[in-house]
């Protein structure tokens, strides 16, 4: 695995030959629509303060050019729905794993229609302490709390290294900088952690197997919604090797909230990601064409369908656009879990969710690094990336 983490930039050229001579009939012309990845220069990262740094400066009393949005997003953006939310579905995981047959099948029912109506669900007594959840989230406060030479030894240079800090998402290309610093890490197959504030990679570790055994429980149950056999995906995708990583975002607070963004309109890029956060509000999904707030339930996932589900449904499962605001007040932090296939899956459309004699192919096949390294490597820009390789 170290191995294959060391072969960027080398391995997109490689991978790119593979893919032209797989020839998963993406035609060249699109082929050449897609961006290539941007890679962050040591020194360009070095030059970019961390948003909690800017953050502290004494006496911040307004955004600093480069983090407004000017004018603010765009005002279609703007459209946050009145309605609360509670109509978003809630899906009780002990059913699936010690419910009756009768209470599985209808909450596989229930998840169902949560996937296709709205891309997103908070999953209930999921099993994961919350002591723990707790635990992680205030850990990672504490790695963000390091002093910026500490979290610098942590930055990284090439979106496949398997641990990732900084500020905005892709500095390299940012035009205007996102009010939040991140870290990314691969934690399957291969467990990655920083070694910094100690004790923090072990609790990491449990949290990671849990909410591992969480997705692959809820992707069992998400085959079943789709008709196929419970270990469907977790075969096809080979999970075994699926690339689990943990993405943790800190959002200082701001004095003009309404002139920057946390992170901007997006979907995720493997199948399932499942958030948390610390109980402050700033996530926000869209839902018939509105941005409606979501505050967690205390001790629940967030679970959104990610475009990998969206390619292997065929469509049928759409991932959804989320994005985080800002506020004035306190720091808001989120634990972000995204669960892929191996990095060297090909992602087709289920071909029993295709060859009925209605439905035609609606994506071209990718491999699944591919994929990751382009919505890594370029703006993050709504569902830009998918959309490049619908049919
Ligand atoms: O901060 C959040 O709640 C959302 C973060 C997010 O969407 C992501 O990291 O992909
Ligand atoms: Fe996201």
């Amino acid at each position: 695995m170290a191995f294959l983490f060391n072969l960027y930039p080398q391995s997109l050229v490689s991978n790119s030959r593979l893919y032209l001579s797989l020839s998963f009939s993406l035609s060249e012309s699109s082929m050449a629509a897609i961006p290539q990845p941007s890679q962050p220069s040591p020194t360009q990262i070095s030059k970019i303060k961390y948003i909690k740094k800017v953050a502290e400066s004494p006496g911040l009393t307004s955004v600093p050019a480069s983090y407004a949005f000017t004018p603010s997003p765009s005002p279609s953006d703007q459209a946050v729905s009145e309605d609360p939310e509670d109509s978003i579905p809630v899906i009780d995981f002990s059913l699936l794993t010690s419910g009756t047959p009768d209470q599985r099948s209808q909450l596989i029912q229930q998840l169902g229609q949560a996937c296709k109506d709205w891309g997103f669900f908070k999953v209930i007594n999921h099993g994961v302490p919350e002591s723990l959840m707790e635990a992680m989230i205030e850990g990672i406060r504490g790695f963000f709390n390091l002093t910026d030479e500490e979290k610098r030894e942590f930055e990284g240079k090439n979106l496949l290294d398997p641990i990732r800090c900084g500020t905005s998402f892709n500095t390299s290309i940012d035009k205007v900088f996102y009010w939040r610093d991140y870290l990314k890490v691969v934690v399957h197959p291969e467990f990655h952690f920083p070694n910094k504030p100690a004790g923090l990679s072990e609790l990491s570790l449990e949290y990671c197997k849990r909410t591992r055994g969480v997705a692959r429980e809820l992707l069992k149950a998400i085959s079943e919604s789709l008709g196929l056999e419970p270990f469907y995906i977790e075969k096809v995708m080979n999970l075994d090797k699926g690339l689990q990583m943990f993405n943790a975002n800190f959002y200082p607070p701001c004095p003009q909230p309404e002139l920057v963004m946390g992170l901007p309109p997006h979907s995720d890029h493997g199948l399932l990601s499942l958030v948390t956060h610390n109980g402050i509000g700033g996530f926000q999904l869209q839902h018939n064409g509105m941005w409606v707030n979501v505050n967690a339930i205390p001790n629940s996932f967030l679970v959104n369908i990610a475009d990998q589900l969206e390619i292997l449904s065929n469509g049928k499962y759409k991932s959804i656009l989320h994005r985080a605001v800002v506020n004035k007040k306190v720091t808001r932090i989120s634990l972000v879990m995204t669960n892929g296939p191996s990095l060297d899956k090909i992602v087709n459309p289920a071909p029993e969710l295709v060859n009925n004699g209605i439905n035609q192919p609606a994506y071209h096949g990718i491999t699944y690094k591919e994929y990751f390294q382009w919505q890594q490597g370029n703006n993050l820009d709504g569902k830009g990336i998918l959309d490049r390789i619908r049919i």
